[in-house]
């Protein structure tokens, strides 16, 4: 099978967890032994988020006395891809050191219109308190909003309209080489009139660039792994019940919160839909990686 995984930004670093290089390569070590099996028996396609790096790194971006103007969120990003890619490469290399891997930095389209620039639904860097939220956006020109119960900074997130290295990563697999792209879904990217590329300043959606990969790559699976073991109907209360097996359909029915279970399920739902027969998406927790390839744990999205 090919199988596109999203590796969930709380894998790499956990809320308030202090974000030193070593704990998030111990969390990627602790990720990968999931993933490793993965790459055994199928094609795999790895993506991560990167909300918490892009954070850290627009922050020292910001604080450095030499710059006119700190990095736009575009180049920020490109850092984020290979710095975890680069962890992520080291990570799988340690646990099968017969395959091969590839961690490419990539380029994932947006339509410059998108609603997303005026609504901004990414969280970046990491959590406060609602007061020290509103303080730091006064002092920074952020924009906060609440992220569960804490606070974090968004910023802007289109929509992923093209993977640009879809043919490379396509021809990576057909040489059986395990792929890391769309690191922090891609960095953002519109066309100018004259044809040409030019970075904006957004955070993708890394869910939603894996659904679009595994749609263009005609994946057989779509894994979103993150921390909960199921998407839940009314999280958060004392009647909250996992969704099992479900479709679409019945998805698009509940309203999930827009910062993070939200797209998860549209990722899940998109690929499905625009999936051919057997095609199926599973959302779980990283730690049951394995049984939710087969819809054995997790929330398991299939057409009907
Ligand atoms: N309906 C829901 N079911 C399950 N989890 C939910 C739901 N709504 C919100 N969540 C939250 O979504 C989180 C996962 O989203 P997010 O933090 O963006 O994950 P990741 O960083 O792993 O991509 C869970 O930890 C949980 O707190
Ligand atoms: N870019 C992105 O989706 O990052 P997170 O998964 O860390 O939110």
């Amino acid at each position: 099978m090919r199988i596109v995984v999203a590796l969930g930004g709380n894998a790499l670093l956990q809320r308030g967890q202090v974000p030193d290089a070593e704990a998030q390569v111990e969390n990627i070590r602790r990720a990968v032994r999931q993933l490793a099996p993965l790459t055994d028996d199928h094609e795999v396609v790895i993506t991560h988020g990167n909300g918490p790096q892009v954070g850290v790194l627009a922050m020292e971006s910001a604080a450095d006395p030499r710059l006119t103007k700190a990095y736009p969120f575009d180049a920020l990003g490109a850092m984020t891809q290979g710095l975890i890619g680069y962890w992520i490469l080291q990570a799988m290399g340690n646990e099968r050191p017969y395959r091969q891997f590839a961690s490419i930095i990539n380029q994932t389209l947006v339509d410059a219109h998108d609603p997303g620039f005026a609504d901004p639904t990414k969280f970046v860097g990491e959590v406060y308190e609602e007061q020290q939220a509103h303080e730091l956006a006064q002092r920074h020109g952020w924009q906060v909003k609440a992220d569960g119960e804490h606070w974090r900074r968004v910023v802007a997130s289109p929509r992923p309209r093209e993977i640009i290295e879809t043919k490379l990563i396509d021809h990576l697999l057909e040489e059986s080489i395990i792929v890391v792209c769309a690191g922090g879904g891609g960095v953002p990217v519109v066309r100018t009139e004259t044809g040409d590329l030019r970075g904006v300043e957004a955070v993708i959606d890394k869910d939603l660039s894996a659904a679009l990969i595994a749609r263009r790559l005609r994946a057989d699976r779509l894994l979103v792994l993150t921390d909960v073991e199921n998407v839940q109907v009314d999280f958060g209360t004392g009647h909250a019940r996992p969704i099992k097996r479900t479709t679409p359909a019945e998805l698009r029915r509940l309203e999930f919160p827009a910062g993070s279970m939200g797209p998860k399920v549209d990722a899940a739902c998109q690929f499905v839909e625009a999936g051919g027969p057997g095609v199926a998406a599973a959302i779980g927790s990283l730690e049951e990686t394995a049984d939710l390839v087969h819809g054995v744990r997790g929330t398991y999205v299939t057409s009907n």
